[in-house]
């Protein structure tokens, strides 16, 4: 099973939008112990340590809800942080040390739309992997 207190969203810049900080609040209730971190740079040497990395990008690998949850769930008890850059991306650097490089679409999204759609398909994902009626509705 998945849980959420093994996973964390890791963003550069904060949420400006209302109505975009309101729907990830719907997930954030659904899923209390989700860490969501906010900062102006990342530090990946703090949280890579026996830690999964995740980055964010358009240029990543593409998967279907399903498959995805099989991934996170093949990450067995690690901790596994999903990084989200601001409008310049995410450094090199950082995506050359990181696990895996994510695609939720070709398509390009403000950080802050990123954000949304990340976090509801983590509430997908867990509910997939604890066979919930969410994904099948
Ligand atoms: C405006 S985008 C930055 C685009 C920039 N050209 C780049 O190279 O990443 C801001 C952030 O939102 C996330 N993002 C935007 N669209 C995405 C997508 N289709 N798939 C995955 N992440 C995306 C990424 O983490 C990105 O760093």
């Amino acid at each position: 099973m998945l849980q959420t207190n093994r996973l964390s969203i890791n963003a550069i810049g904060k949420i400006k939008k209302n109505w975009i900080r309101e729907g990830i609040n719907q997930y954030k209730k659904r899923m209390p112990d989700l860490i969501i971190n906010e900062s102006k740079s990342f530090n990946i040497d703090n949280i890579r340590v026996n830690n999964i990395i995740i980055c964010l990008t358009e240029e990543g690998q593409s998967f279907n809800s399903i498959e995805l949850t099989s991934l996170l769930l093949n990450f067995k008890n690690k901790k596994i942080n999903f990084l989200i850059g601001d409008a310049d991306g995410i450094p090199s650097d950082i995506k050359d040390k990181s696990n895996l490089l994510l695609s939720l679409s070709p398509l390009t999204f403000p950080h802050e739309l990123a954000r949304l759609i990340l976090i509801e398909q983590i509430y997908r994902a867990i509910s997939i992997s604890n066979n919930s009626p969410y994904h099948r509705a």
